[in-house]
Formats: structure tokens, sequence, C-alpha cells
């Protein structure tokens, strides 16, 4: 039992989910609606804590050594329609490269457990 491998792993671990996040962010920015968000952001830091962050929440290796989700988004003024069309992003990226559909929707679902540290308490009247 214990010698099964994470979801994270299966996914291809810290290199496959490394290109992953790269062209997840290439998309996100392309996004008239999501770029905005991310002017002034650190990217080569936001992935490398991403990367971590998933490697921790799709059950490791990885250990995430950044902000809480919920300090990290707050104040920002992120609706749920930005935050599905964050994760539509990813469930495509997923997709074009390659990830089995089962892991797919395993993913997507254990990132859609973080959407109330995401989208802003204001903004969920949307
Ligand atoms: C489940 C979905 C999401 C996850 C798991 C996630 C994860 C993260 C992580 C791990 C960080 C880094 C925190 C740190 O620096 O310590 C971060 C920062 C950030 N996130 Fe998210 N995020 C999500 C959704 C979103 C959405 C929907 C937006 C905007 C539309 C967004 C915008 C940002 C911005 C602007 C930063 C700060 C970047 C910087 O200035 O360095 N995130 N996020």
């Amino acid at each position: 039992m214990g010698d099964e491998a994470t979801l994270f792993e299966r996914i291809g671990g810290e290199p496959a989910m490394a290109r992953i996040l790269d062209e997840f962010y290439a998309r996100v920015l392309d996004d008239p609606e999501l770029g905005p968000f991310f002017r002034h952001a650190s990217m080569d830091s936001l992935r490398r804590m991403q990367l971590e962050f998933l490697g921790a929440a799709l059950d490791g290796p990885l250990g995430y050594s950044g902000l809480a989700l919920s300090h990290a988004h707050q104040g920002r003024g992120i609706t749920a329609r930005h935050f599905n069309r964050f994760t539509q992003h990813f469930l495509e990226t997923l997709r074009a490269r390659g990830v089995g559909e089962a892991e797919v929707v395993d993913v997507i679902a254990r990132i859609n457990t973080y959407a109330d540290d995401i989208v802003g308490r204001s903004a969920v009247s949307e």
C-alpha cells in the first residue's frame, strides 16, 4: 500500500509538472481576463511555489514552503469566474501534455477544494 505512486508521481513528478506549469502559466498570461492579475508577479518564483504546492497537495513527495493560499490571494478581487477559467486552463494543459483522463479528473477535483481560499469573500456573489 505505502509503495503506491501518489497522484503527483502518476502525473510524472517534478519534471513533468514543471513543464506543465510552464505551459499553463503561458496560457494564463495570454488570457485577457487573467493575465492582468500577474502583471507585477515574479513568475519564476510563482511557478516554483506552485510546483511545491501541487507536489504537496497531490500527496507528495514535495513540501510547500509558501504562504497560506488564503493569504496569498486575499484582496486581489479574484471571482469564481476567474477561478473557473484558471482551472479550465489547467485542465486543458494537463490534457495537452498527455496526462491520463483519470488523473486529470482527480487533479481538478483536488484543486477545486481550494476555491474558498482563492476566491475573495466579497466577490463570491457573482
Ligand atoms: C486552485 C487554484 C490556485 C492555486 C493552487 C494557486 C496557488 C498559488 C501559489 C502557491 C502562490 C504562491 C504563494 C507564495 O508566493 O507564497 C500563488 C500566488 C498568486 N496567485 Fe494563485 N493559485 C490559484 C488560483 C489563482 C487565481 C485564480 C489567480 C488569479 C486569477 C491567482 C493569482 C495569483 C497571484 C497574482 C499570485 C501572486 C504572485 C506574485 O506576486 O508573486 N491564483 N498562487
